[in-house]
């Protein structure tokens, strides 16, 4: 498995056209030998453009991609010793699923025995193993996607695994079963996987490291706790977690900050000349408390939404909406005017929608 690099790669599909018509912004990024990074992002934002980079179907209008130090920008697909896993399964129907995991290695001439118990025990990771002797074409979607899955990582002499929103043919009810799998198949082997998908949960659950893309840039990338507890900017704040990050405008004297007249008690530093201040907020660090004290401000309950095992209050703060996320055993607040607790450690600051770096 190696580490793949983008230098300074960056892609317009129109040549010539200038800055605006970037489908991949110049960027530079590291993935990692054995890790599994998620791209995700809204449609458009370049996800694809990337992962076909880094395969070789489309080549950067400038930049280098590197596999391990080497320079393989002008390397087809095929010389680039990568899996690629697609939204649609592609296996052989005529053959049976042992046949099919067998392929790729049968192609690159291992010896029997190895193949063999290389398929087993991928065969075994998938839960595949009872039926590796029928065929193919027999199998539903979902189990012929598993197949894919499994040629993807049945080899661990590839570069990389590059997978493209994989379950997207796969049914809801299965998608948290194959998602685990998936998990537990990457931590297993440690292969590289660069793994596209628009679904946050997706992204958040399979990868050890994220890549939130907009418009084709790359917007921040860390591990999925380091985009929940601190997001870089607003929009990966309303991007990753449900319901998104509260984000409320503050008054400022030089360095006090408050809301709807009360203190937010906080120990920013953050220059006089920064305009307007907001501070965010994880809905499910925002607490309904009976008592006052720092960091409390006066609320109102506006509307109620049911989440299964939790609850989101929609509530005003200085006449402005946030959202908390209460387990469902907390109850909704009898009273329609309450209190909230912003805890200060988990209260961020933020001004033209960016988080203001503290030092
Ligand atoms: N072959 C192409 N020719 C011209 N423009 C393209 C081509 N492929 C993609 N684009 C444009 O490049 C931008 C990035 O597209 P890309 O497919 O990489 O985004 P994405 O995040 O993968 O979106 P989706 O989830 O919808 O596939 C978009 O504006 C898209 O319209």
């Amino acid at each position: 498995m190696a580490q793949l690099d983008i230098v300074d790669v960056g892609h317009s599909y129109t040549p010539g056209a200038g800055e605006k018509q970037w489908a991949l912004k110049p960027l530079r990024l590291t993935f990692e030998a054995g890790k599994t990074y998620a791209l995700v992002g809204p449609s458009g934002c370049g996800k694809t453009t990337l992962l076909n980079i880094l395969s070789g179907l489309v080549k950067p209008s400038q930049g280098q991609v590197l596999f391990d130090g080497a320079d393989v920008t002008a390397l087809p697909t095929k010389a680039r010793n990568i899996a690629q896993v697609f939204q649609f399964p592609v296996i052989y129907h005529s053959m049976t699923v042992y046949e099919n995991l067998a392929f790729p290695l049968q192609c690159r001439r291992w010896d029997k025995a190895r193949i063999d118990a290389k398929v087993h025990q991928v065969a075994e990771a998938l839960d595949l193993d009872d039926r590796l002797g029928q065929p193919a074409r027999r199998l539903t979607a979902d189990d012929k996607q598993l197949i894919s899955l499994g040629r993807g990582l049945v080899r661990d002499d590839v570069a990389a695994v590059l997978m493209d929103e994989p379950l997207t043919v796969i049914d809801p009810q299965l998608k948290h079963s194959l998602r685990r799998k998936i998990r537990e198949i990457t931590e297993q082997f440690q292969p590289t996987v660069i793994y596209v998908t628009h679904d946050q949960y997706e992204a958040m659950s399979i990868a050890q490291e994220v890549l939130v893309m907009r418009d084709g840039q790359a917007m921040q990338q860390g591990t999925p706790e380091q985009l929940f507890e601190a997001p870089s900017s607003a929009y990966v704040g309303y991007f990753i977690g449900s319901p998104a990050m509260n984000f409320l405008t503050l008054d400022r004297a030089h360095q006090e900050f408050t809301l709807g007249g009360r203190t937010l008690a906080v120990a920013w530093d953050i220059p006089e000349s920064t305009s307007e201040v907001q501070v965010g907020i994880r809905p499910e660090y925002v607490k309904v408390v009976t008592e006052p004290g720092p960091n409390t401000f006066a609320a109102r309950l506006r509307g109620v939404q049911d989440h299964g095992p939790q609850r989101v209050l929609e509530i005003d703060v200085a006449g402005q909406p946030i959202k908390a996320k209460v387990p469902r055993e907390d109850g909704v607040p009898a009273i329609e005017e309450f209190l909230v607790h912003l805890p200060r450690a988990k209260a961020l600051p933020y001004s033209d929608g960016y988080l203001v770096l503290q030092s």
